[in-house]
């Protein structure tokens, strides 16, 4: 069985003999929740629970550094690759008595955090770069933020930067009011932040481009954390490449505070039904034409890899918009993907802020072996894997990088029949 503790120097071929999946997957929660949830409970004054925590390393790893290395008041506070860690931690250590040092991997210290930090500066935090300006490690010596409690920042960055500062700000002492200037990005992620904010009693106002948060105290309330969507997506996308599927994916829901809940809508495009029952949802495919050629993905960044993999496995041209921000995730994702569609023959041209997937010169042959390279992405590594369904195998590098957000992918594709070998390989960049 394929699970869990793989070495750097592995890859996996994954290979399916049919164009058929049926099954039912327990999806880990949404890695997005959880680490929300584990930064409201740190602030909260009385104890709560937590229900169906992801096992996301990102999520281990916030959970370790807020219930063990701060409480023991350790200097180095190490996030690995986790960007939302980086983040709620940037503001959180802000209001956390004790002198910080907050890292993270080295493609995360080429993550910027210029406009959170100097949000935080603004509102009186006291925050160094210990390297590079605009970028971690940052030397953080938490105290009140007494200097104002009105700012901007230009949300059309990153959405958490927005998510970092309203989950302090019912702590400060005047509370918050917050200026998105230059558009939102990722909108439903600051959306998710206030309704759990919500859920533990925090009010708050948003009108036009300002949302308002006064001082309040975090109320105790057990949170209940909805399983992925994000990797819900790379689902839809096994169902889209396969000929015949019936799939139930357990405890997720229609209305979810996850804006990668918009796949369900994405993929009927792509002949993917979906029955929302009581416990889960079913996917089933129809096969017809695809009826889609253009997808903005400024709301839903998560999913762009997944659906530009889906389009090249099914030979369709479209346009995708809002990718800004895929350039400062794991890896530059934009060049990721030209880099592993081009292997198939497919380009993805920019034009102005459009990107175009053209599948004319494709080449994805049942006889031919690709190998995929991930960037330290565990997002590269699941949305190229289902592509095993219309191209029979392919090997894919690295494959505990999908550790990130989903450690059991490879296990849970092999309920389904896909084949799942892991191989020592050197990594091939
Ligand atoms: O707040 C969050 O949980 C996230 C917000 C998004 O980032 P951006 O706001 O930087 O696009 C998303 O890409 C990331 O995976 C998770
Ligand atoms: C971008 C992602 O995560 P983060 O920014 O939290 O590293 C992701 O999970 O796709």
């Amino acid at each position: 069985m394929v699970h869990g503790h793989y070495t750097m120097n592995t890859s996996i071929l994954v290979s399916k003999s049919d164009k058929i999946i049926k099954g039912e997957i327990s999806l880990p929660g949404s890695k997005s929740e959880s680490n929300r949830a584990l930064i409201m409970q740190a602030l909260c004054k009385k104890p709560f629970e937590i229900r169906n925590l992801s096992i996301a390393d990102d999520t281990v790893t916030l959970s370790k550094i807020l219930n063990v290395d701060i409480k023991t008041q350790q200097t180095t506070i190490d996030v690995g690759p986790a960007g939302t860690a980086m983040r709620f931690l940037t503001a959180f250590l802000s209001v956390t008595p004790g002198e910080w040092i907050l890292t993270g991997t080295h493609r995360m210290l080429e993550r910027p955090v210029k406009l959170l930090v100097d949000a935080l500066r603004l509102l009186g935090a006291d925050i160094e770069y210990a390297g590079n300006e605009g970028f971690p490690p940052l030397r953080i010596r938490g105290k009140n933020l007494e200097l104002t409690n009105e700012i901007s920042i230009d949300g059309s960055v990153s959405s958490q930067y927005i998510s970092a500062l309203l989950m302090i700000a019912p702590t400060l002492p005047k509370g918050l009011i917050l200026n998105l200037i230059g558009g939102v990005a990722s909108r439903p992620y600051i959306e998710m932040t206030l309704a759990m904010m919500a859920e533990l009693g925090i009010k708050h106002d948003w009108t036009g481009n300002t949302i308002s948060i006064s001082k309040q105290e975090y109320q105790p309330n057990d949170l209940y954390i909805e399983p992925d969507w994000s990797g819900a997506s790379y689902w839809y996308s096994m169902v889209a490449l396969a000929d015949e599927a019936d799939i139930k994916l357990i405890g997720l829901k229609g209305h979810s505070l996850q804006g990668d809940s918009v796949a369900a809508k994405i993929m009927e495009n792509f002949g993917v039904s979906t029955e929302f029952l009581k416990d889960g949802i079913r996917l089933t495919k129809e096969n017809r034409p695809i009826s889609v050629d253009f997808i903005d993905f400024e709301h839903c960044p998560d999913i762009a890899q997944t659906l530009a993999v889906t389009c090249a496995a099914l030979k369709h041209n479209c346009t995708f918009t809002g990718l800004e921000s895929l350039k400062i995730k794991e890896t530059d994702r934009v060049l990721a993907l030209q880099n592993e569609l081009a292997k198939f023959g497919v380009s993805m041209t920019q034009d102005e802020l459009s990107y175009h997937i053209d599948c004319d010169s494709i080449q994805i042959k049942s006889d031919s072996m690709a190998f995929i390279n991930t960037y330290h992405d565990h997002r590269m590594a699941m949305a190229f894997a289902p592509l095993a369904i219309t191209n029979g195998s392919l090997e894919i590098e690295d494959p505990a990088v999908t550790g990130k957000s989903y450690p059991s992918f490879w296990e849970d594709l092999t309920k389904v029949g896909f084949e799942c070998k892991e191989l020592e390989t050197e990594i091939r960049n």
